[in-house]
C-alpha cells in the first residue's frame, strides 16, 4: 500500500488526506493543533458521503489514517509529501528544511495558491523534488491541481507527479512559466479585486454579485471555460468576430483593472489561433450541443439540490403546476419527464442498460405525483405512494445521446389505488411501456390508506379525463403471452 504524508492539515490538508485515502492510499497526517484530528475527521466523513457518488465503479478498500507526532515521522517511508501549512513562505522554507532531512528524494507537492516555484526551493537541499501542486477546494471533489515546475525540478519527477494525482483522480494541469498565483488563481483574484470594487463604490451587494455569477457565467464558466464560451458568442464566424465586436471595450472603462494590453491585429491573431487550435475541430453547433448538454446535466444536479439556479427551476414548476390545475384535465397522455442517455446508462451491449428504463419510469412517474400534490412535503407527513407491480415492455433500443420523454396514462385510480401506463418515447417511437400500480401508503403504519382530499382533488380529474383515451396494447400483458 502506497503512503501520503500530508503536512498541515487544515481546510486543504484534510481535503488532500482524504482524496489519497479514499483511492486507497494509506495517509500519515503532521499537525501540531491539537484540533487537527477533529477537524479531518469532519472533512472525511463529508468525503466519504460525497466522493464515492461521482464513481460508476466500486471505489477501492479506504487507506488507513495516522497522525504522527513529529513531522520526521509523517514523512519516513512516504512515496508523496503534500505541504499544506499557512501560506507564509518562511514557515513553508522550514517545512521543506524539516522534510528533507530524512527524505531528500521524496517528491513534494506544496498546496501555496501563489508562491512561485523558485521562491519554494530557495534554501532546499533538494530544490529538484519541489514543486507547486495548487488544488481546489474541496479537494476531495474538485479534480483541478496545479502543477507547476521552476527551471530546478527534475522533469522526471513532475511527470511521476502528475502520474500520481492522476492515480487519486485529480487533473494535473502543468503550468509551463511559473508565476505568482499560477492561472486559475490569478482570475479568481481578478474576479475577487473587481467585486470588492463593485461592493466599495455601492454598485452591488456581495449577494447580487453572487447572483450575477451563478445565475449566468459562472454556469457557462463551469462547463466550457472562457475560450470556448467565447467562441460560441461569436456566432458561425466565432473568435474573430467576437474579438472584432468586443474587443474595443478593451479602451472602454469595464473594469478597475486598467492595465491590460493593447488591442492590435497580433493580439487579434494570437487569442483566435489558440482557439482555432483547442476547439476548431469541433463546429460551433457542436459546441453549442455540448454546451446545452452539460448545462442540462448541471441544472438537474442544481435542481435536485434546491440551490442557487436549480431554486428557480423549481419555482417555476410549481408556477406552471398552480396553472396546470387551474386549467380544465386534457385528454392525453401527460408529458411528465424529459431526458437525455448519458455514458453511464450504457451497457456492454452498446445501448441503454435495463435497469435504466425503470429509471425513466420512475423520473415519470415521481413527476406526475409531484404534479397531484405527493411531493416531499406530503411525503414528510408520512404519506406516499408505493410501487407494488412493475411491467416493462422492451419495444426499441435507446442509444447514446438519445433524448427521450416519459409519457403517463392513468388507467384507473381510486381512493388506494393508482394504476397508470408509461410509455418511454424517443419522439414518437416508444422504446418501452411500464405499467405500474401504486399504492397509497400510510408510512408510519406500513398499510395501505385512503389518499389526502387534496391529492385525490388533483388526481381524479386526470384519471376521469384519461378514461376517454384507448387502452394501450401493452397494458396487462404478462410474461410469455402471446399477442393473438
Ligand atoms: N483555503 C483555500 O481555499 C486554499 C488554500 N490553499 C493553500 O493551502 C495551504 C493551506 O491553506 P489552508 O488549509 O486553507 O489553511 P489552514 O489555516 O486551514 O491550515 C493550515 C494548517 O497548517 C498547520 N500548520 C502550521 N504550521 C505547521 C507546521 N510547522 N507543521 C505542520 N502543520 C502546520 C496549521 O495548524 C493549520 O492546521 C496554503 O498554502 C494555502 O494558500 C490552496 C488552495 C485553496
Ligand atoms: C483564495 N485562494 C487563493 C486561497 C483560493 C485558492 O487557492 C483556490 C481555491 O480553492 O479557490
Amino acid at each position: 500500500m502506497k503512503k501520503a504524508a500530508i503536512i498541515g492539515g487544515g481546510v486543504i490538508g484534510g481535503g488532500w488526506a482524504a482524496r489519497f485515502l479514499l483511492n486507497g492510499w494509506n495517509v500519515s497526517v503532521f499537525d501540531p493543533d491539537p484540533e487537527a484530528e477533529r477537524k479531518i475527521g469532519e472533512v472525511l466523513a463529508n468525503a466519504r458521503a460525497a466522493l464515492p457518488a461521482l464513481s460508476d465503479i466500486p471505489m477501492p478498500p479506504e487507506g488507513e489514517l495516522s497522525f504522527a507526532q513529529s513531522l520526521t515521522e509523517a514523512v519516513e517511508g512516504s512515496d508523496y509529501i503534500q505541504e499544506s501549512v499557512s501560506e507564509r513562505l518562511e514557515l513553508k522554507h522550514r517545512v521543506f528544511a524539516q522534510i528533507q532531512q530524512s527524505c531528500p528524494d521524496t517528491l513534494i507537492g506544496s498546496s501555496t495558491s501563489g508562491f512561485k516555484p523558485s521562491q519554494l526551493q530557495e534554501g532546499a537541499a533538494n530544490p529538484a523534488m519541489i514543486f507547486v501542486a495548487h488544488p481546489f477546494n474541496p479537494v476531495y471533489l474538485l479534480p483541478l491541481a496545479e502543477v507547476v515546475p521552476s527551471a530546478a525540478s527534475d522533469p522526471e519527477a513532475i511527470e511521476r507527479a502528475k502520474e500520481i494525482l492522476r492515480e487519486i483522480g485529480m487533473f494535473p494541469l502543468h503550468v509551463r512559466k511559473e508565476i505568482d498565483a499560477h492561472i486559475a488563481d490569478r482570475f479568481l483574484e481578478a474576479v475577487w479585486r473587481e467585486a470588492l470594487w463593485l461592493v466599495k463604490d455601492g454598485v452591488a451587494t456581495t449577494e447580487e454579485i453572487d447572483e450575477a455569477i451563478r445565475m449566468g457565467f459562472g454556469l457557462r464558466w463551469g462547463q466550457m471555460g472562457l475560450f470556448e464560451t467565447y467562441r460560441v458568442a461569436g456566432g458561425e464566424a466565432g473568435m474573430k468576430h467576437f474579438m472584432a465586436q468586443f474587443g474595443p471595450c478593451l479602451s472602454w472603462p469595464w473594469t478597475k483593472l486598467m492595465d491590460v494590453p493593447e488591442f492590435n491585429d497580433e493580439l487579434v491573431d494570437l487569442i483566435a489561433g489558440q482557439s482555432d487550435a483547442q476547439s476548431g475541430h469541433h463546429t460551433i453547433r457542436e459546441l453549442e450541443r455540448i454546451r446545452d448538454g452539460n448545462l442540462i446535466g448541471f441544472l438537474r444536479a442544481l435542481k435536485e439540490r434546491n440551490w442557487g439556479a436549480g431554486k428557480v427551476l423549481r419555482e417555476h414548476d410549481e408556477r406552471r403546476r398552480v396553472a396546470f390545475h387551474a386549467a380544465p384535465a386534457s385528454g392525453a397522455p401527460l408529458v411528465m419527464a424529459e431526458m437525455q442517455v448519458l455514458p453511464g446508462w450504457i451497457d456492454y451491449n452498446g445501448h441503454m442498460t435495463e435497469s435504466r428504463y425503470l429509471f425513466a419510469a420512475s423520473e415519470t412517474s415521481d413527476a406526475f405525483l409531484r404534479l397531484i400534490g405527493a411531493d416531499m412535503d406530503y411525503v414528510a407527513g408520512g404519506f406516499s405512494y408505493y410501487t407494488a407491480e412493475t411491467h416493462i415492455l422492451h419495444l426499441g433500443e435507446a442509444k447514446l445521446g438519445h433524448r427521450l420523454t416519459g409519457t403517463l396514462q392513468v388507467l384507473a385510480a381510486d381512493d388506494k389505488r393508482l394504476h397508470v401506463f408509461i410509455r418511454i418515447q424517443r419522439g414518437a417511437e416508444v422504446v418501452a411501456s411500464v405499467e405500474q400500480m401504486l399504492l397509497h401508503v400510510d408510512m408510519q403504519a406500513g398499510k395501505t390508506c385512503p389518499a389526502a382530499s387534496s391529492v385525490l382533488d388533483r388526481l381524479m380529474p386526470i384519471a376521469a379525463a384519461h378514461a376517454a383515451l384507448p387502452r394501450p396494447d401493452g397494458a396487462g400483458r404478462a410474461v410469455g403471452q402471446r399477442k393473438s
